[in-house]
């Protein structure tokens, strides 16, 4: 009878010990922490806790291009696999972590653009809305990133003190609901998250992140039809485009802004116009989802990229000095023109760099090995194995940067080695790379370089503290740069033309 006691607890516990060496020996091969080959768990409380990033860098680091971090979780920080993992033809589709990012209607997913995995269904949507995320389509937004660049001085020339970090996010968020739908949340003027929208869109995004290693159990605690898990209103952000999309179909566009859509196109009108062509793949609901996916893919990434780019200036006075240089040789006006600023060198490499050293991706974006296994980076993985690059960890890669890695150093680009640019240029996945590559980013590339040169030629920004870091929450699938408190003088040495504000539309 005592014996019985023993032998279920024994048993349990020998199979659970099989189970974890199994697990283990599926990627043996492969170095990383002895405990992420056994289970998820060693993944998941970093990622929980936003220290996953760090932990693949040191983790490269030490055991080179190949680092596995879960039970079935390979990162590579090889730049030569892009190609083979992303690639259009490569046949790696997403890995089960994009599902906890769909959304939970009546008790059935909602799939949007990032989070589906079914590639016939990302493909057809992708295809659905191209023509409107293309260079020349970008230019056509100019307009709405014009009022928002007005908006954002002014507000700046208010606040003589400030924070970056925040400021810039009530830009990216004005500016996007301005090339969405043709009207601003309103944050820049508030001065804050108007309606929750920007906690909604965090919210999301870290739920990715909380859950994104355990994909079945999320299944079972979110969108369990038993346990109703509460279902939150549509934010002010829906409810706005929504309302959009209804006056637009009914063409009722009434206020001021809305007549400026009279004659500058936004995205609205684009996905209008596209779901004649393509109506099942793009009917109201999916028009909304599709305004929904671009303001929050385009929130927090041009917003912290804006502030690193702004943070690394502030810290580099002499880099900022010949960027200053550039913009004043350029004449360009108070609110540049794209035409004016889109191909001056050192900006470029100054974005190129800051985007470089600071991505705001947490964590590498997992794709699964297709049928007959694949070899990467000179290991075989059988199928279903989650490969993935993190970009933070290839764009520290000394074979392809050099040793200097570290350092922010626009110049790196500006060298004469063509061999040696393409090799840096074919390494930098600050949008990632293939048929999932960033949709916005034309619209962000336009944004950021009109942004940025308008912000450093009216102002003069010191660092409150001059020994601040630069600091990001990454428990979330697109970092939240913390705070960076500046001062801010208009400047009286600079010469920039008055005439500014229109763009070039
Ligand atoms: C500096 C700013 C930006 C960065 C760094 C960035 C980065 C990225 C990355 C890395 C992805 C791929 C995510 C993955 O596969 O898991 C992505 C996808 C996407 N981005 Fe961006 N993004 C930026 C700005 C924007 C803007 C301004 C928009 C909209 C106007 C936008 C819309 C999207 C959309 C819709 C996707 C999904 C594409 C697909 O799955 O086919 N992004 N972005």
């Amino acid at each position: 009878m005592m014996l019985s006691y023993f032998i279920l607890p024994a048993t349990i516990l020998a199979l659970v010990g099989v189970r974890l060496v199994l697990n283990w020996s599926k990627l043996r091969e492969a170095p990383g922490p002895i405990l992420a080959g056994f289970t998820n768990i060693w993944r998941a409380y970093h990622q929980y806790n936003g220290t996953l990033r760090e932990k693949l860098i040191e983790l490269h680091a030490k055991h080179g291009t190949v680092v596995r971090y879960g039970v079935k979780c390979i990162s590579i920080s090889d730049p030569e696999v892009i190609n083979v993992v992303y690639g259009s033809r490569a046949g790696f589709i997403t890995a089960e972590s994009y599902k906890v990012l769909m959304g939970y209607q009546n008790g059935k997913d909602v799939p949007s653009l990032v989070s589906t995995r079914n590639e016939k269904q990302h493909g057809a949507l992708r295809r659905s809305v191209a023509n409107a995320f293309t260079p020349t389509a970008a230019l056509d937004y100019e307009k709405w990133i014009d009022l928002t660049i007005e908006e954002l001085l002014e507000s700046v020339a208010r606040r003589p003190e400030f924070d970056l970090a925040s400021t810039a996010l009530w830009y990216t968020m004005d500016a996007s609901a301005r090339f969405s739908f043709g009207e601003p949340l309103g944050c820049l003027a508030a001065e804050g998250d108007v309606g929750g929208s920007i906690q909604l869109i965090r919210d999301r995004l870290s739920h990715w992140a909380r859950w994104a290693s355990y994909p079945r159990i999320e299944r079972l605690v979110h969108r369990n039809p038993i346990f109703k898990p509460p279902t939150r209103g549509p934010s002010s952000m829906v409810a706005a485009a929504t309302a959009k999309l209804n006056a637009r179909k009914n063409d009722k566009g009434v206020s001021k802004e809305d007549k400026e859509a009279d004659v500058t196109p936004d995205l609205l009108d684009r996905f209008l116009e596209a779901s004649k062509d393509f109506p099942q793949a793009l009917d109201g609901q999916g028009i909304v989802g599709m305004l929904m996916s671009t303001i929050s893919g385009a929130g927090d990434t041009t917003a912290s990229t804006i502030a690193a780019m702004l943070f690394y200036l502030m810290k580099n006075p002499e880099i900022l000095k010949k960027l200053e240089d550039e913009l004043t040789d350029a004449g360009i006006q108070e609110v540049p023109a794209f035409a004016e600023v889109s191909k001056l060198p050192y900006l470029n490499a100054v974005l190129k760099e800051s985007m470089r050293v600071f991505t705001p991706l947490s964590f590498p974006m997992e794709r699964l090995v297709p049928a007959g296994g694949a070899v990467i980076a000179g290991m075989y993985f059988p199928k279903g194995t989650s490969v993935g690059c993190m970009p933070a960890a290839i764009h520290l890669n000394r074979g392809v940067f050099g040793d200097d890695v570290d350092v922010f150093r626009p110049e790196r680009w500006l060298i004469e080695d063509r061999e040696q640019r393409r090799l840096m240029e074919a390494a930098h996945m600050g949008f990632s790379r293939g048929r999932r590559n960033c949709l916005g980013q034309n619209i962000a590339v336009l944004s950021i370089k009109k942004v940025v040169p308008a912000l450093i030629m009216k102002f003069k920004f010191n660092l409150v503290d001059s020994n601040a870091s630069l600091k990001a929450d990454y428990a979330t699938a697109a970092a939240v740069v913390e705070p960076i408190y500046v001062t801010s003088k208009i400047k009286t040495d600079v010469s920039i033309s008055s005439t500014g504000g229109k763009g070039n539309c």
